[in-house]
């Protein structure tokens, strides 16, 4: 085992930057290659169509005793599930309780027991594992070993698939055992354990082989006679401290099962943003009426109408492209500001009279962009909104499945600790609302962190009224959406993937959603 603090783990997806077009490049539609498997390793839904979300995550506890081998199983365990998005350890170590000065004394002479079920907070050690369980994020604390010690600093988790939650006391607690869908006990012979823990703690925690065995004597032996192994009882599985690879093939053939039903129900109860949408088969449900979708729509001064010409306008150039977008954004931002609160508020101007005026009345405020084209609204954000914050999601659809797969969550301070999302504003940006599947997911995420759903301004260029706005309105009715104009069309097609040896290196295409008339892809204008 390492010493790392935290035995954290992420696996799966790497960040997936997404496929450059050259500059000037068309938007080019053509159909998808035969045999061309394209595999996203991002997360998928884990919502309904009606925005709620379906199931949890993946739980498994694994317990026994110390250096019996129980991080070697979880780590195992993550390797061989290394195709699925997100599986992450939660060590019991995490949740070591906080020491006076005077336990710390007595923990630097190998006279505090932290092999007895108090040692551990396990209130909290059940609610972060609850909240990561339920798809919320958690702020785990960091444990120095080296200074018997919990840290200031926490750890910021969110979205993981499958959590493994590892500790001597794993299964003791109820309150935890409750929360797994499969329970390990990891079963190793006394020397064994014995022998791995002298070379550790030697090796990784600064430890002498004699206060090793000081520890181990007077509490660590019977602590696991005590309290250990009596947990074996609570396990679906007992595996072998040592020779264990069949046994973790076996669990993982299990757990992939179980996760590969669960996907089948996301599948059919997903949001299915089509709805309406002109399809290639020529079927096509009439869109919404605009006054039903609850949108704030610019008003279509001259002004506006000149600023979409050029912004439609396939032959103007970059430089104006790029001039234009950062004004549309500026103007869409401070309309969208309407939407928040304001107090009253009296100055006193500079020959002394008393002004009634406004202040905002909103305690955080921060943007979080949807990569790559929400970053088209990132200037006009910073120009209206002084030193607010921001943060980004990447959400790319798969181009097998169709589906939205979330490839990186980078939010801001604001927003990952629960107590302040809950007091927040968020401008949540992105360049047009087509089949509506990224802005689902996106909403969906700031949820899980707390943030209160008539606390998102949803802003955007463009809203196709044929597109999936409908079932996002029906989703999440008290999200402010603002945007400079309504497209009536969308219509299928394949966008051309450009060779890249990094991030495409067959040069495989997409299935994208196009808007009508919309700007064409006006990431890929804004940035080649
Ligand atoms: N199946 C195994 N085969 C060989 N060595 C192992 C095995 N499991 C664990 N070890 C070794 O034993 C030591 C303690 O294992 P670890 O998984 O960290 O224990 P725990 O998390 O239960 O305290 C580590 O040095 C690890 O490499
Ligand atoms: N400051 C501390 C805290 C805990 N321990 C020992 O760690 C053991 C649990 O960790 P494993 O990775 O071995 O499961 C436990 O037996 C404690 O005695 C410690 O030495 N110092």
């Amino acid at each position: 085992m390492s010493a790392q603090l935290l035995k954290h783990v992420l696996s799966g997806p790497s960040v997936m930057p997404t496929s450059p077009n050259p500059p000037g490049k068309d938007l080019k539609l053509f159909q998808p290659k035969k045999n061309t498997v394209l595999v996203s390793h991002g997360r998928p839904p884990w919502y309904g169509e009606d925005g709620k979300k379906i199931g949890n995550a993946f739980v498994i506890g694994v317990a026994g005793g110390s250096a019996s081998g129980k991080t070697h199983v979880a780590r195992e365990i993550v390797r061989a599930l290394g195709s699925i998005p997100t599986v992450i350890i939660l060590s019991q170590d995490s949740f070591y309780k906080h020491h006076s000065s005077e336990e710390l004394v007595l923990a630097h002479a190998n006279m505090l027991d932290f092999d007895h079920p108090s040692a551990i907070d396990m209130p909290m050690f059940a609610s972060c594992l609850a909240d990561l369980k339920q798809c919320k994020q958690s702020n785990i604390p960091v444990y120095s070993f080296a200074e018997h010690q919990r840290l200031q600093e926490t750890k910021y988790l969110y979205g993981a698939t499958v959590i493994i939650a590892e500790g001597i006391m794993a299964l003791h607690d109820q309150s935890l055992r409750s929360l797994y869908d499969l329970k390990i006990f990891v079963q190793c012979d006394s020397d064994l354990m014995l022998a791995r823990r002298i070379k550790r703690d030697v090796k990784e925690r600064g430890r002498s082989v004699e206060g090793v065995l000081d520890q181990y004597l007077r509490f660590v032996k019977p602590s696991y006679d005590n309290f250990v192994r009596p947990t074996s009882s609570y396990a679906d599985i007992i595996v072998p401290g040592s020779n264990n690879a069949v046994a973790i093939e076996l669990i993982c053939t299990h757990v992939r099962r179980q996760l590969r039903e669960r996907s089948n129900q996301f599948r059919e109860k997903m949001a299915i943003p089509h709805l309406s949408i002109k399809s290639k088969s020529g079927s096509h449900t009439p869109p919404p009426e605009l006054e039903e979708l609850n949108l704030t729509v610019h008003p279509n001064t001259p002004q506006m109408k000149g600023i979409l010409t050029i912004l439609r306008d396939k032959n103007r150039s970059r430089q104006d492209f790029i001039f234009f977008v950062d004004r549309l954004s500026t103007l869409l931002i401070e309309h969208a500001l309407q939407h928040l609160p304001y107090l009253p508020s009296t100055v006193v101007t500079p020959i002394g009279v008393e002004s009634p005026g406004k202040k905002l009345d909103a305690m955080h405020i921060c943007g979080v962009c949807i990569q790559r084209s929400g970053g088209c609204l990132e200037r006009g954000f910073r120009r209206v909104i002084r030193d607010a914050p921001m943060g980004s999601l990447l959400i790319q659809s798969d181009a097998v499945t169709g589906e939205p797969m979330c490839l990186q969550v980078m939010l801001p301070m604001a927003i990952r600790f629960r107590h302040m999302a809950e007091n927040s504003w968020v401008f949540l940006l992105d360049a047009q609302i087509g089949t509506g599947a990224a802005a689902f997911m996106s909403i969906r995420i700031l949820l899980d962190h707390g943030v209160r759903e008539d606390h998102i301004v949803f802003v955007a260029f463009l809203v196709a009224r044929g597109g999936g706005i409908s079932i996002l309105r029906r989703a999440f009715p008290e999200v402010k959406i603002v945007c400079a104009a309504v497209d009536d069309e969308m219509e299928e097609g394949w966008l051309e993937g450009v060779q890249d040896e990094l991030t495409n290196p067959h040069g495989v295409g997409r299935k994208v959603w196009v808007m009508q008339p919309g700007m064409g892809q006006i990431g890929d204008r804004y940035y080649l």
